[in-house]
């Protein structure tokens, strides 16, 4: 893997960046696809995670043996389609930080529902010995605290099984905006499902209604470039397609923060123009961001970058994602001279900072988020962004657009 030096830039004010479609739906509409066969899928994310959820549901039946790398999204979503493809005898394996990552409390709901599934190592983590058969049960209860994709992954089989799926969501749910995604894509296909008081109702459905969705780009990508407008002189300007009226990503909230550190948001015929209209008055922020965990660490970078100091909680499952990102933000901020306090579920800057003429090496942790959050800080200072191609787990082309981006 390569590490890439950054020197000390400025934002070129007037680009375009075509951002590729969000991950988080394709996952869900090409499982749905090996489902429903006649599902046509356009503006499909191109990132890793991608690739590796099409390649795994095209391995149906020609291979037993699956490995879904870093892919949150393709091991939970594949556990629960595997487990109920009768005839199937898989294994499903990932990288070793996937055999870090707990996958219980979904073969525990798939269990109740009659599923054949077995620990092939640790219980209770990857990899997965999966036996494919009919299942009976058509309920569930389900601990909704941990992770947001067990559930999604049981809605996703929930319209081909005969009886339909009840899924009752024990606890504080986490992620809820994931879910939603995953209940608005089910129903814009026309299956009538339905999320009331913790019950998620699933019919079975036979045959989707309409059958082309049209994917919007990914607004966890998106969120690095209004970091760098945050970070950029006023007046600056980027253009980012293509983005809907009414998004399903929770990300979106993007927009209504970014506003706090002077970024406007104008959208026109699908695009997004995000210009920095202002330096931001607030010397401090608290956000909870239980909704949206994948853009803590761009919102921390940005407050370093700024010089605002911020406490951001209900970060919980950050713990168990590409690496310990609580951890990994901590170690990396305090380069820079940061003081970082975290908790089980919280990370707090206290401090601003000046930036230095030296350079600084940013270690990624096999995680995505690490490199392209401390980016826009190339705005500030050097960098060196160690192992770099890691970005391609979720944007294959960062690096190429934020060159295009970047004064030479
Ligand atoms: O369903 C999804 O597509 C995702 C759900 C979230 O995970 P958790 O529910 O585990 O927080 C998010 O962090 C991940 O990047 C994608
Ligand atoms: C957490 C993420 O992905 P996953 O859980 O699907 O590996 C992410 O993309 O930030």
């Amino acid at each position: 893997m390569n590490n890439l030096l950054l020197h000390k830039s400025e934002l070129i004010s007037n680009r375009e960046i075509i951002i590729s479609g969000s991950k988080s739906e394709t996952n869900r509409l090409f499982l749905l696809q090996a489902l429903y066969p006649n599902l046509k899928i356009e503006n499909a994310s191109n990132s890793d995670d991608s690739e590796v959820m099409k390649n795994a549901l095209q391995a149906v039946g020609t291979s037993n043996e699956i490995n879904v790398h870093h892919a949150g999204t393709a091991m939970r979503f594949l556990t629960a389609y595997f487990a109920i493809q009768e005839g199937a005898e898989v294994v499903l394996s990932g990288s070793s930080r996937m055999h870090q990552r707990p996958i219980k409390i979904l073969v525990d709901a798939l269990k109740q529902l009659g599923c054949d599934i077995s620990y092939l190592k640790e219980e209770g983590f990857p990899p997965l010995q999966i036996i494919g058969r009919k299942i009976p049960g058509n309920k569930v209860l389900i601990d909704a605290n941990v992770s947001s994709q067990y559930i999604t992954s049981l809605m996703l089989i929930g319209a081909s099984l005969p009886n339909g799926l009840e899924i009752a969501l024990k606890g504080t749910v986490t992620s809820i905006p994931y879910i939603k995604m995953t209940l608005s894509v089910l129903q814009a296909l026309g299956i009538k499902a339905s999320f009331h008081d913790n019950i998620i109702k699933i019919p079975f459905t036979e045959k989707l209604t309409k059958d082309t969705f049209t994917v919007e780009s990914d607004w966890s990508s998106a969120s690095y470039f209004y970091s760098f407008i945050a970070l950029s002189k006023i007046d600056t300007q980027i253009t980012l397609g293509y983005f809907k009226q009414h998004s399903l990503q929770g990300d979106a909230i993007l927009a209504e923060i970014y506003q706090k550190f002077g970024v406007q948001t104008i959208c026109e015929d699908q695009k997004m123009i995000l210009t920095k209209i202002e330096n931001p008055s607030i010397k401090h922020i608290k956000l909870h961001l239980n909704d949206a965990p994948d853009i803590a660490q761009t919102i921390i970078v940005t407050c370093l970058g700024l010089g605002v100091t911020c406490d951001l909680t209900g970060l919980h499952t950050l713990k168990i994602k590409e690496t310990d990102r609580l951890q990994a933000l901590k170690n990396e901020l305090t380069k820079f001279g940061a003081k970082v306090s975290i908790s089980a579920d919280a990370i707090q800057l206290m401090n601003s900072i000046t930036f230095q003429n030296d350079r600084i090496a940013i270690e990624t942790y096999q995680d995505h988020r690490m490199a392209m959050a401390f980016a826009p800080l190339v705005l500030k200072q050097s960098l060196e962004i160690k192992n770099a191609d890691v970005v391609s787990k979720s944007y294959v082309h960062f690096w190429n657009d934020i060159q295009h981006c970047l004064k030479d």
